[in-house]
């Protein structure tokens, strides 16, 4: 049964900058089910964060509403945690005191002290991060910043959880890594998600959802795919799996053909506007000739 937890209603975005108006979003209409992880996907530019951010709270929409669990979402809060691509711990704090910094902000009415100690180590641990509490952001590698924002994140017991391409500065290895380690916390906290990635199969491996949306300016929903791989999933496993190969390969013609064939048509349409263009300066240009010759 739908609970539809999250709902993104008709939500238009318009941008106003240096007196230059650009729709980057329009009309987008979304339910997301409690514990449902969601993965929206679209060519570079086409307003995933931008709509990640209206989620969030950080971006008012230009119309339409965000209703988390039934109520309307105005401003950044607890119950939406983000996590970015650049890892953003505070660099003076150690590892343990940048997840704590959340914790007493959040959990300050619902646990004591030695709760929020336990809490913030219970966390740091489900990462793997349990061993470099006093650890400086300096002093890990890129891959740990990002477990380290992830457990922090988790920490604020979220409503939902926008990832805002989370592993996308991650070299391959590591990137594989911390999607297992999401994979397993969201079997275990059945957390509601949703993530932008660039990255066809991380999409696919953990979502039960793909949105893709359309190449921009006033992008839309494209296509809603859902991903009926049984849970938990392996990606060794999945390789040889014609299912997942069949998912892929509809992400892949969504992205790389639908919206080729929809931007080449957008160019050849901006073509012709230019030549019709240039063809109406030249007769101009010759109506202007043909007064001054009629005048002399
Ligand atoms: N605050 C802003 N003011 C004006 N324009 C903005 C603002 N934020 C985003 N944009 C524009 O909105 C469009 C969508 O940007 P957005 O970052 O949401 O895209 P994206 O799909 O997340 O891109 P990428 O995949 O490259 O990260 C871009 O043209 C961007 O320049």
């Amino acid at each position: 049964m739908s609970n539809r937890y999250l709902s993104i209603e008709n939500v238009d975005m318009t941008f106003h900058a240096k007196g230059v108006e650009s729709q980057v979003l329009k009309g987008i209409d979304l339910t997301v089910d409690r514990g449902e992880y969601i993965a929206i996907i679209g060519h570079s530019g086409c307003g995933k964060s931008t709509l990640l951010n209206i989620v969030a709270g950080l971006t008012e929409s230009t119309s339409g509403a965000v209703i988390l669990d039934g109520k309307e979402v105005n401003s950044p809060g607890p119950d939406r945690s983000v996590v970015f691509q650049n890892h953003s711990l505070l660099p003076w704090l150690t590892v343990y005191e940048n997840v704590a910094l959340a914790v007493n902000k959040t959990c300050a009415r619902t646990k004591n002290k030695a709760e929020r100690h336990e809490w913030i180590i219970k966390n740091l641990e489900m990462v793997g991060m349990g061993h470099a509490l006093d650890k400086r952001p300096a002093e890990i590698s890129g891959g740990m910043k990002q477990r380290v924002g992830i457990a922090r994140a988790l920490a604020m017991e979220p409503k939902v959880l926008l990832l805002d391409e989370p592993f996308g500065a991650l070299d391959a290895l590591t990137r594989a890594h911390l999607q297992e380690e999401v994979m397993r916390i969201q079997d275990e906290l059945g957390n509601t998600v949703i993530m932008i990635t660039h990255d066809v199969d991380e999409a696919v491996l953990l979502s039960d959802r793909i949105v893709m949306l359309t190449n921009g300016p006033s992008a839309r929903i494209g296509e809603i795919l859902d991903i009926e791989l049984p849970r938990p999933r392996d990606r060794i496993a999945l390789a040889d799996d014609p299912r997942y190969n069949h998912y892929r390969q509809e992400v892949l013609r969504f992205l790389y053909e639908k919206q080729r064939k929809v931007e080449s048509l957008a160019q050849r349409r901006g073509a012709v506007g230019e030549k019709e263009k240039g063809e109406k300066q030249k007769d101009e240009k010759e109506k202007a000739k043909e007064r001054a010759r009629a005048k002399a």
